[in-house]
């Protein structure tokens, strides 16, 4: 079997050890598309793990087990290396040597009776850590910490914050497999960036990277505009057109707002996903397709879930592998960087030179909440720079509401000090009319 081929076949594939196996799991599992591998036998050696080997194990604990017991599970867990989900019954967990075994060999554990979609979850998750895990193991190509300027270069995105490390490592990762990536954070955080990072560093750089906004496509629309039509499908089809899909060919196709994707394209949507192919509206030829999913979301997808909005099956097949970008208020000094490159960007718009942030203009970046994130931040540079008056751009020129408490309680007391005008106090508080970058 080659490479790819063992891949695939591994794919999708649970382990799923048990003395007694439910059919009803085998049953729930399956109708998910997962390949259900059962053991019964765990004195067995399990097969040596290959690269078509399941990458996910599902096992049931035996209730009163003895310590013999659990030391052939843990010889048998260690050696079929796949991430673990334990299954217990209520109690059970309590025990110390069951939850030993759980806490060293288990991602995570369920307890009966449990809702099969937490079921489901879990094999999920467990899924997609397992290929992270691969993708890991393979041969690192870079240095641990990215500074900005790399970043910049690298992922065209700045920032070199702890959280904004991670999700560049979550790039790196994400890149080596073909695997769906779900991004998800706030609006504004720049899931777009990652998503076509992703693509330029993966093996289909020089591939079709083909977006499609799914909030802001009529609902009558989107399945013609994904799947394309043919001539006369609907009213208005004047002639046949190839769909998002079809464009994005041996490339990657960003499914953005995939939260807002109407419930009825949805199911159209998964089908693809599982069959690889697809039908253009007003015809029966299968087009099958090799197509990277990357989607993202601002809502929270879970929740839709629960709420019945958005199918579960979807959702699983989406979200294979998991990145996230970190909102702005959490993300420290890169404000101040963030602010600096949007002045770069923007100058050219401002009235007249303009040589950088006052300090009191840089605490009130950090200090303001950002509920718009980068995009906010952006927007707010570019209106200050056309309407500043001075080279020096202050807090008041922002135009940020959240004074921050800190620098108006300084203020205050350094004018309480020295009787002194309100800019000599705040010369004294914070530098406020020394420019801090040039
Ligand atoms: N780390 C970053 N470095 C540079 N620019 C950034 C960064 N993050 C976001 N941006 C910029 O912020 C703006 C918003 O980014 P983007 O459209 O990717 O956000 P989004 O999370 O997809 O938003 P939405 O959920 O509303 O679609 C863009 O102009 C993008 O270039």
């Amino acid at each position: 079997m080659n490479t790819s081929a063992a891949q695939s076949a591994a794919e999708r594939q649970v382990l799923y050890v048990s003395g007694n196996p439910a059919n009803r799991i085998v049953e729930l599992l399956t109708a998910a598309a997962w390949q259900v591998v059962v053991a019964t036998d765990t004195e067995a050696a399990p097969d040596t793990p290959t690269k078509a080997a399941p990458r996910v194990g599902l096992i049931e604990l035996p209730q009163d087990a003895t310590p013999e017991q659990l030391g052939a599970l843990q010889k048998y867990v260690r050696r079929a290396k796949v991430t673990w989900i334990a299954l217990v019954q209520p109690g059970q967990a309590d025990g110390a040597a069951t939850r030993q075994f759980i806490v060293d060999h288990c991602y995570d554990f369920i307890t009966s009776p449990y809702p099969e979609q937490s079921l489901l979850f879990a094999i999920g998750h467990a899924y997609g850590l397992a290929t992270l895990r691969d993708a890991s193991s393979a041969p690192q190509d870079e240095p641990r910490r990215i500074s900005s300027r790399r970043a910049q270069g690298q992922f065209d995105m700045i920032g070199e914050c702890d959280a904004m490390q991670e999700l560049y490592r979550g790039i790196q990762k994400c890149a080596r497999t073909p695997a769906p990536v779900f991004i998800c954070g706030e609006s504004g955080t720049g899931k777009e960036l990652a998503a076509r990072a992703i693509h330029n560093r993966s093996p289909r750089a020089r591939l079709p990277y083909v977006a499609i906004n799914c909030a802001a496509i009529p609902t009558t629309l989107l399945q013609a505009e994904l799947f394309g039509h043919e001539r006369g499908a609907f009213t208005g089809a004047l002639q046949q057109k190839i769909g998002r899909i079809e464009s994005a060919a041996h490339g990657t196709l960003f499914l953005d707002e995939i939260g807002d994707m109407p419930y009825s394209c949805q199911a159209v949507l998964l089908r693809f996903l599982q069959e690889g192919t697809f039908e253009r509206l007003g015809s029966n030829t299968p087009i099958k397709v090799d197509v990277r999913i990357i989607s993202a979301t601002h809502v929270d997808l879970e929740a839709a879930v629960a709420q019945g909005k958005f199918r579960a099956d979807l959702y699983h097949r989406l979200c294979v592998l998991k990145v996230t970008k970190p909102p702005l208020r959490e993300r420290g000094t890169d404000i101040e960087m963030l602010a600096q490159h949007a002045l770069t960007l923007y100058k050219k718009e401002a009235q007249h030179k303009i040589r950088g942030f006052s300090a009191d203009a840089l605490a009130a970046l950090r200090q303001y909440d950002w509920p718009g994130n980068v995009r906010e931040l952006f927007n707010c540079i570019r209106r200050t720079l056309v309407m500043a008056e001075n080279p020096v751009i202050t807090a008041a020129d922002l135009g940020l509401n959240a004074m921050p408490d800190s620098l108006g309680d300084a203020l205050h007391v350094a004018h309480v000090q020295t009787h002194a005008s309100a800019t000599t106090a705040a010369q004294g508080a914070g530098n406020a009319k020394k420019p801090v970058h040039a």
